[in-house]
């Protein structure tokens, strides 16, 4: 099970200096979506040019031209690249195609998805690597969680992995780490408490021991 760090809403240098402290704890970084609306694909360059051990996933949330789209985040260094559940299988198997030829993988992330049973059981078919349960951050602030969404993709997903995110905490990662997904998605749960270091190694301690 994987520790990934979500940057969402900072700058490039305040995310270099921000993965510099939790880098030994985390096993991926992720551009969020506002830092490459505000600084582009060179966000995920400037990453993966500091922290060249570190995966690095670019959260474009890809839902049209998926082909081309994951052609450009390849190019800046992206190890993954986020897909969402609700776009076309044409666009999701574009995208697929492409990560296939380049070497990266596609996480397709169920923001959204109205019949998560259903459209997980699809696109685990299209061949993507992982499939994501989230819980966004206006359902977040309306109290939900992606805790049962994730026990049901565990249940009905045969040929991806799975990943988890959305308002993970310190307090809540056991339950998470319960259902046992392959990535953890972890944002404000390290990047918005005063001591970092120390809660991604406490969360890392956590998914170590299962
Ligand atoms: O993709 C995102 C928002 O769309 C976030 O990166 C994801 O939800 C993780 O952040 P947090 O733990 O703060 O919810």
């Amino acid at each position: 099970m994987k520790l990934q760090l979500a940057l969402d809403l900072v700058n490039i240098p305040e995310g270099i200096e921000l993965v510099k402290e939790v880098q030994e704890h985390i096993d991926i970084v992720e551009i969020g979506t506002p830092v490459v609306i505000n600084e582009g694909l060179h966000a995920v360059k400037a990453m993966k040019e500091a922290f060249p051990s570190l995966e690095v996933l670019a959260d474009l949330k890809v839902m049209d031209a998926g082909g081309y789209e994951v052609m450009k985040a390849s190019e800046s260094g992206a190890d993954y690249i986020t897909v969402l559940g609700v776009s076309e299988d044409a666009t999701i198997r574009g995208a697929v195609e492409e990560a296939k030829k380049q070497k990266k993988k596609i996480l397709v992330d169920m923001i959204g998805v109205k019949d998560l049973e259903t459209r997980a059981k699809e696109v685990d078919v299209l061949g993507v690597d992982y499939i994501c349960v989230h819980t966004g951050y206006d359902l977040q602030a309306v109290g939900q969680n992606s805790f049962e969404d994730l026990r049901t993709i565990k249940r009905v997903v045969k040929n991806a992995k799975t990943a988890v995110a959305g308002g993970i905490k310190l307090n809540t990662l056991p339950e998470v780490v319960k259902a046992n997904p392959d990535i953890v998605i972890v944002g404000g749960g390290i990047t918005g408490e005063s001591d970092k270091q120390s809660v991604a190694r406490e969360m890392k301690q956590i998914i170590q021991q299962g």
